[in-house]
């Protein structure tokens, strides 16, 4: 126990060597899950892990793996084997777990190797490395059941200790069903598993039965471990049509009433396209993610977003595009482009200090929600979720509300606030969102597509190659180009002080002319950072309210 009397990564009997490794991430304490879940892992329990998106389920499993496999190797001589797999549904999550795991093992002085094998080069690559035996495979179903079927269906056969199934609620939506069952055949009969997920839905429970043994099943209640229904998460809905959602967007985004680095979700290809070439109108720049394009821009994007290049992604979450639909979508005239089925790049992936989620379009599932708005709030953060709701989209907000709070025991109007805001007051602006949403055609968002698949196709051969002798220019190749530079006005840059609102006149117009202001709102909290404590600051916001005292102080985070 600590001093505070929590429970201390030390107090969970792991190797000094990977005490020393957690000392060098800077984590203080285990968060819950990992509390609960290392010392029966360590017990050589099967585990079904579920807990909530960001709440640290990856060292959960990482740490008891490398223990168990730091202990093999130190009483075994004989040849290496393939100890641990480590299953993920997307590429994405394949380089970030692998990541993860070499973080954890830094201080092993090399004794454990992790290969991943979506991002490992050519198959053939693939296989050379897999013919060494590294001690941890990482990767997605279809990809290694082909390299593992290429090289030696034996290779899983002899030493496999530990199974891993993380982020399982979207293995089987991935369509990875069959792969895992042909996986399954290859694997000895006994091994410890873990099985990890956000939600616990039908295909985590049929996933349990194929792969745990008198499992445990670990479950922290969101209230517990701090999930969509806790204070370090802010939720917030708006309701409007579906063109004033252009129209808040801009103010929001203008304004500064979101600050900081907030991920922009839509529901289409079409809509990131559609919203990116609008904000180009007004001289906000942001990067897009999605299927279409190539994965090495996508691993890249995310990187120089996590460190700090980007302050606004437009993403796609395309939910059930793998499964079935042969990882192909209709562009029109009969064109078909080529979506990558293994894309996830809004699941389970970590970008780090999103302060804010807005949901431009709202998510078609509760679990697509729930993993959204998981992408803030990580760790020890603070962030908060901001939803559009169009009136096509109110069941689907009910549905989400009656989800989170069965799941936090919070009555369903109490989760995801209503953020009452007067349009009347932003009227002003709509002449120029009028104005450039008409820029915006189909056909130019077709063109911008197009271009900016062919510019990501480049980016990703010059990272492939290129980079990896000149790391340098790596930072200075940016994903968040004007796409319609003859389009945009530059007068839209900036906003004519008479048509901000009154309460805002001050702030923005200090923004407005680039002085360095402090963040002044915490209106749609800037919460990515870790709260800081007793600063209360005036939410401009509330100059919105039609009634801001229905809105409590602690729902706007302070
Ligand atoms: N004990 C800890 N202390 C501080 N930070 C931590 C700790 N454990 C994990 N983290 C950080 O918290 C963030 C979320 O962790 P992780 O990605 O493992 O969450 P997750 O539960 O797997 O989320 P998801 O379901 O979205 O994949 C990461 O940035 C990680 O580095």
């Amino acid at each position: 126990m600590g001093d505070d009397g929590g429970v201390q990564f030390h107090d969970l009997g792991l190797d000094d060597r990977l005490l020393k490794a957690i000392a060098k991430l800077g984590w203080a304490n285990p968060t819950l899950i990992q509390e609960k879940a290392i010392p029966l892992a360590l017990e050589g329990k099967d585990l079904l892990i579920k807990a909530k998106t960001g709440s640290g389920k990856t060292a959960a499993y990482a740490l008891p793996l490398l223990q168990k496999i730091l202990q093999s190797k130190s009483s075994s001589t004989g040849e290496p084997v393939i100890r641990g797999l480590v299953i993920v549904p997307t590429k994405e999550l394949s380089s970030q777990a692998t990541k993860n795991l070499k973080e954890l093992s830094a201080s092993c002085s090399g004794l454990v190797r992790v290969l991943d094998v979506c991002n490992c080069g050519t198959a053939a690559n693939v296989r050379t490395a897999l013919t060494e035996r590294p001690d941890i495979v990482v990767g997605t179903p279809s990809r290694m059941v082909g390299q593992i079927a290429a090289v030696e269906k034996e290779v899983l056969k002899y030493g496999l200790e530990v199974l891993v199934m993380d982020e399982a609620d979207l293995l089987f939506s991935f369509g990875y069903e069959e792969n895992i069952k042909t996986l399954l055949s290859l694997l000895p009969p006994i091994y410890q598993s873990f099985l990890l997920s956000a939600t616990l839905s039908d295909d985590v429970k049929s996933l349990k039965k194929l792969v745990l043994h008198n499992s445990v099943t670990l479950r922290t209640r969101e209230a517990e471990d701090e999930g969509p229904t806790s204070s370090r998460l802010t939720q917030f809905h708006i309701k409007c049509s579906r063109d004033d959602k252009f129209l808040l967007i801009y103010t929001l985004l203008k304004l500064g009433l979101v600050k900081g680095k907030t991920l922009l979700f839509v529901n289409e290809i079409e809509g990131c396209y559609r919203l990116k070439l609008f904000l180009e109108q007004f001289s906000i720049r942001a990067c897009v993610l999605n299927s279409e394009l190539p994965h090495n821009s996508r691993c890249h994007t995310v990187e120089e977003f996590n460190r700090g290049i980007y302050d606004y992604v437009v993403a796609t979450d395309e939910v059930g595009v793998a499964n079935g639909a042969g990882g192909r979508e209709g562009s029109g005239k009969g064109r078909k482009r080529k979506r990558d089925r293994e894309y996830g790049v809004c699941r389970g992936v970590d970008f780090q200090g999103v302060e804010n989620v807005v949901n431009f379009d709202f998510p078609p599932t509760p679990e697509s929600y729930i993993h959204r708005v998981g992408r803030t709030a990580r760790g020890v953060d603070c962030g908060t979720a901001l939803s559009l709701i169009s009136q096509e989209e109110e069941a689907g907000l009910a549905a989400v509300e009656d989800r989170l709070s069965s799941e936090g025991g919070e009555s369903s109007s109490s989760v995801i606030k209503p953020y009452r805001f007067k349009m009347s007051e932003i009227e002003g602006f709509r002449y120029r969102i009028t104005d450039a949403l008409r820029a915006v055609t189909k056909a130019s968002i077709r063109e911008a597509r197009l271009k900016e698949i062919r510019v990501e196709a480049i980016n990703s051969e010059r990272l492939k190659s290129h980079f990896e002798d000149n790391p340098r220019d790596l930072q200075v190749l940016r994903h968040d180009q004007v796409l319609q530079p003859k389009r945009v006005q530059p007068h839209l840059k900036h906003i004519p002080s008479y048509l901000i609102p009154k309460a805002l006149r001050t702030e923005v117009t200090k923004e407005v002319k680039g002085k360095k202001v402090r963040p002044s709102s915490t209106a749609v909290r800037r919460g990515g950072g870790r709260r800081k404590k007793n600063k209360v600051r005036i939410d401009p916001l509330k100059t919105f309210t039609s009634k801001p005292t229905k809105v409590p102080r602690t729902s706007r985070g302070k």
